[in-house]
């Protein structure tokens, strides 16, 4: 049996698409949809209570294309306030004119194939914990999609040595580090809680960098022979002034 890679895992992670009921949202009058739009301003403005005291973090971003209208990203210490947000979101008013597009849950990952291992608490390292407990970027743009390691034939990613999998995951960072700068990417790892076995949240100020960045690691060896891949989400930061604007009739 090929060794497993230790992971080190961090803040417990919900990506939530809603769509919109845009019929039903009509049907209320202006001052019923001020009102709850408002009181989910309020709910947001009590996440950002959490991401300040860096108990948790969240992104919220409008969805292009017709898979969702919206993206909530959100990381908790735990599943089970993981769990609380997402209950506490769909008792909104305006979570009755939400339709559920799709979700994916997971826990942001570090995997230790090129961590140093010098014997002490990877968890008490500062740049590991910055890693592992996010401040999520307000950037402009974002694209998530669910993956897997192939598992068929030659191309059995679970099969590998150590070794060739370190090797692989080594050109992989190489690509990677070329955007430094330019996207920022969270992995979360998704084995036991959902259908694919890692999240892949970008983010980026360009959105075009998404599009360079995934086409020139699918030449990668680790992406051409073992990636496989789920749908893909992309996206527009929301703030206040953008989502009344947007739930504006
Ligand atoms: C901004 C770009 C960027 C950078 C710098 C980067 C670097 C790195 C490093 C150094 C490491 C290994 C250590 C760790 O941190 O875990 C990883 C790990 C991982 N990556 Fe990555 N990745 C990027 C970007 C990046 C992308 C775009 C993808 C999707 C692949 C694609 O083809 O669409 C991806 C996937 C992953 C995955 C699934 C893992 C875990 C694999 C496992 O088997 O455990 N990743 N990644």
């Amino acid at each position: 049996m090929s060794e497993a890679v230790q992971t080190l895992d961090g803040w417990y992670c919900l990506h939530d698409f809603r769509k919109i009921d845009w019929t039903s949202w009509k049907q209320l009058s202006e001052a019923e949809r001020n009102e709850a739009v408002q009181e989910f301003e309020h709910m947001l403005n009590n996440w950002h209570v959490v991401e300040e005291g860096e108990k948790g973090s969240h992104a919220f971003y409008s969805i292009v294309g017709q898979k969702a209208d919206l993206m909530f990203m959100i990381l908790r210490p735990t599943m089970d306030e993981l769990n609380e947000v997402e209950t506490e979101l769909n008792k909104t008013t305006l979570a009755d004119f939400f339709i559920p597009a799709y979700s994916y849950v997971s826990v942001v990952e570090l995997s230790s194939y090129l961590g140093k291992d010098d014997g002490s608490d990877p968890y008490e390292n500062p740049y590991v914990r910055s890693r592992l407990y996010p401040n999520l970027p307000k950037s402009k743009y974002f694209c998530f999609y669910p993956m897997d390691k192939r598992r068929q034939g030659n191309d059995n990613w679970y099969m590998l040595s150590m070794e060739e999998r370190r090797d692989f995951m080594r050109s992989h960072g190489e690509i990677g580090r070329k955007y430094a700068g330019k996207v920022k990417q969270i992995i979360t790892g998704s084995v036991g809680f959902d259908d694919w076995e890692w999240g892949v949240s970008l983010f980026s100020d360009d959105v075009l960098q998404f599009k360079k960045l995934v086409y020139e690691m699918r030449f990668d060896e680790v992406s051409a022979r073992f990636g496989e891949f789920g749908s893909f989400f992309v996206g527009n930061l929301l703030d206040n002034d953008k989502f009344e604007k947007m739930m504006e009739i």
